[in-house]
């Protein structure tokens, strides 16, 4: 590449940087002179917008047969003076040939350059020609996405902006409405085309910016190594969080030997039988003392008003406001007969009997004056004795008395989630699994509280979502735009999803897009080899690697007492990048403090230690696995979770077995072996 056209690229990027400035100054100025609260935090977003694109501001560049050019980057710059466009937006219609434009369908691109910069320095151009004759499908921007997906890692994730592939593309500007389920092997980029696409609906759709988007992952661990990606796409305002973080306030205890029994739909009718189990109708008339006055509430009258209330269709906490309206109305009106027929003719005229002088006995006035009902004693006059205004009043009172407001509630108590979920599975601890039956009560308890919902809700590793976490997570995308992203294959959870559309079925019927990633970037060829004895027999197919590392993973047998030093030996021989042991739960405390790292892990780490269901999602360069057979028989998914262990790593993998090797691993070779091919 000539010295000339890297320093023509410089000339453009220092031109671009120059206007971020000016923006950033504008920004930080209206910051600092304060004022609106709410500009405040616009121009605090905007500072934080360009700050995150700060590095690798421009990536690319369209030269098209008609002779014009565009550069593409993070966000898009303008020239003030004549609005000219300095820098396309990836997420705009014109940088969409940037990413599906190829040889054999060019799009009108003749050549398209890739802009590698360091800070603001550009430090290499490359080119494509796409105006060769070219018939074969390949890669777009071959050489950039093998540096990209062979780089070190670093315990966060990149964004790929610069390297997205045509069929990432798709998916990424796929309408916003509906469902779209994103079904792809492990490495295939499902959790980056997610992030990517959450960018693009946020530009396209300015609605999403004032509704928000959620982001669920599986893990915090998770959420922390995706952290990054968003802010350097310039969005800073999305929620991210596992669905326990969905309810606040609720203590966490992650083992559960009972997740599948509560992930299951049935759970959704045993908590509504709860609820409604708690609204008692009497056999017996139910006896309350008002003002000197005993009443009594028959069981027809109760059965009545409870059927009233839950015609209206409302939560239980509301539709106990409406039964105990209709009971106080009935207490109400048998006070108010009962004054009638004790002081007043069938016409209206005062009665002798009432009391001793024929007027309203003190213990009649005290009653109706404690019921707001203002009565002149000396008024005889024929009349009906309590008019509307009055019988509110006597309502009122009675529902604010002590007595009867107990003797309501033992007929319809008030509820609170973790009461009902007590009565349903016991009482805490709570584990991951509960929050959604906390949820589940809540919302037919109608406490919304703190319950947010949202435009657009992106879930990663969705097939670990149990029936009852579909609910929970439904309940906050009303509009049902939802991103759904997993593989099937890597099921750890009996109570996850073994079908997408049975597991959509209930929402939304069958009103959902599938679309599939078919190349897995991450894990080499050699690797995904020595997993194909995992899939044996489940009719699921690796997806295809992109590469092949040319290093052979091995196994190694050791006994139980020697498996510390061989584990410390293959740490220690380990110089680049970063390694994760990965191991049944029951050992990881044991290695982590034989190789001396901290629990819980710090994912920057050049060594880390999880179990397989923290590695979920996550990628290291070398992976140690230990004890495979502990991980394939910690349970019925104990496949999948082996599956993804071994597809985390994107450079390396060894397997320590202890005593026996599992069967679908006995095909790999020795780790003497393959150092002597090495
Ligand atoms: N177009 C691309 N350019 C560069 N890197 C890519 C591209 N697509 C995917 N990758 C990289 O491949 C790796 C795997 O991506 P990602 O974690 O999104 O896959 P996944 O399908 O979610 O995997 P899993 O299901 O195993 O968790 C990441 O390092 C990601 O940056």
């Amino acid at each position: 590449m000539s010295g000339d056209e890297l320093e023509l690229e410089q000339e453009h990027l220092s031109e671009l940087y120059a206007h971020v400035d000016a923006l950033r100054d504008e920004a930080a100025e209206r910051v600092e002179a304060g004022g609106d609260p709410d500009a405040v935090a616009v121009w605090q977003a905007e500072l934080a917008r360009l700050d995150g694109v700060e590095q690798g501001l421009c990536f690319g560049r369209l030269d098209m047969t008609d002779g014009t050019c565009s550069y593409i980057g993070r966000i898009g710059v303008f020239r003030d003076s004549d609005d000219e466009q300095l820098l396309v937006d990836w997420r705009a219609p014109l940088a969409r040939a940037f990413y599906t434009a190829t040889a054999a369908d060019p799009q009108g691109v003749r050549r398209r350059r890739r802009i590698s910069t360091r800070g603001r320095t550009v430090v290499a151009v490359d080119d494509e020609l796409l105006d060769s004759d070219g018939s074969e499908e390949h890669l777009v921007g071959e050489a950039a996405l093998l540096a990209a997906v062979t780089a070190e890692r670093t315990g966060r994730m990149r964004e790929i902006v610069t390297t997205l592939q045509a069929e990432q593309d798709a998916i990424i500007r796929s309408e916003e409405r509906g469902i779209l389920v994103v079904q792809g092997g492990p490495g295939t980029g499902k959790t980056a085309v997610a992030l990517h696409r959450v960018a693009y609906l946020l530009y396209t759709h300015e609605h999403l910016r004032n509704r928000g988007v959620l982001v669920v992952g599986p893990s915090r661990i998770f959420l922390d190594y995706i952290g990054q990606v968003l802010p350097g796409l310039g969005e800073n305002r999305v929620v991210a969080a596992t669905i326990a973080e969905l309810r606040a306030g609720v203590d966490i205890t992650e083992s559960d030997s009972d997740a599948v029994r509560k992930g299951s739909a049935r759970m959704a009718e045993e908590i509504a039988r709860a609820i409604s189990s708690r609204v008692r109708i009497p056999d017996q008339p139910v006896l309350v003392d008002f003002e000197q006055q005993r009443l009594s509430l028959e069981p027809e009258t109760c059965r009545d008003a409870a059927a009233k209330a839950r015609d209206t269709g409302l939560p239980h906490n509301q539709a106990r406001l409406v039964f105990q309206n209709e009971l106080v109305a009935a207490l109400a009106e048998l006070l108010v007969e009962r004054m009638e027929s004790a002081l007043l003719t069938e016409d209206g005229r005062a009665l002798d009997g009432g009391s001793a002088d024929g007027r309203l006995g003190a213990a009649d006035l005290k009653a109706l004056s404690a019921a707001g009902v203002v009565v002149d004693p000396d008024d005889d006059a024929p009349r009906e004795l309590v008019d509307s205004a009055d019988r509110e009043a006597l309502r009122g009172s009675l529902l604010a008395d002590e007595r009867i407001a107990d003797a309501l509630d033992e007929l319809w108590p008030e509820l609170t989630p973790e009461e009902v979920v007590t009565d349903v599975i016991g009482a805490a601890p709570r584990t991951s699994a509960d929050v959604a039956l906390l949820d589940e009560a809540a919302s037919l308890l109608g406490d919304g509280a703190g319950r947010a919902v949202f435009g657009h809700v992106v879930v990663d590793e969705a097939q670990e979502l149990s029936e009852m976490q579909w609910r929970m997570l439904m309940r906050r995308c009303p509009s049902r735009s939802m991103t759904i992203v997993g593989d099937l294959a890597q099921t750890g959870s009996g109570a996850g999803a073994r079908s997408w559309g049975r597991m959509l079925a209930p929402h939304v019927a069958d009103r959902w897009r599938l679309a599939e990633l078919t190349v897995n970037y991450r894990t080499p060829s050699e690797i995904m080899a020595a997993t194909a004895g995992l899939l044996e027999g489940t009719g699921l197919r690796p997806p295809r690697s992109v590469r092949s590392s040319g290093e052979n993973p091995w196994l190694e047998w050791v006994s139980r007492e020697s498996l510390g030093d061989l584990v410390r030996q293959v740490v220690a021989e380990h110089a680049e990048g970063q390694l994760s042991v990965i191991a049944p739960p029951d050992l990881v405390g044991e290695l982590a403090a034989e190789l001396g790292v901290p629990l819980p892990v710090e994912l920057t780490d050049a060594v880390v230690v999880l179990e397989p269901g923290q590695a979920k999602g996550l990628e290291f360069d070398s992976v140690l696995i230990v004890e495979p057979a502990g991980i394939l028989g910690g349970g019925g998914f104990g496949r999948s979770d082996l599956y993804v262990s071994m597809t985390r790593a994107t450079r390396r993998l060894g397997v320590v077995c202890v005593d026996s090797v599992p069967e679908p691993l006995a095909g790999m070779a020795s780790r003497e072996r393959v150092a002597a091919a090495g």
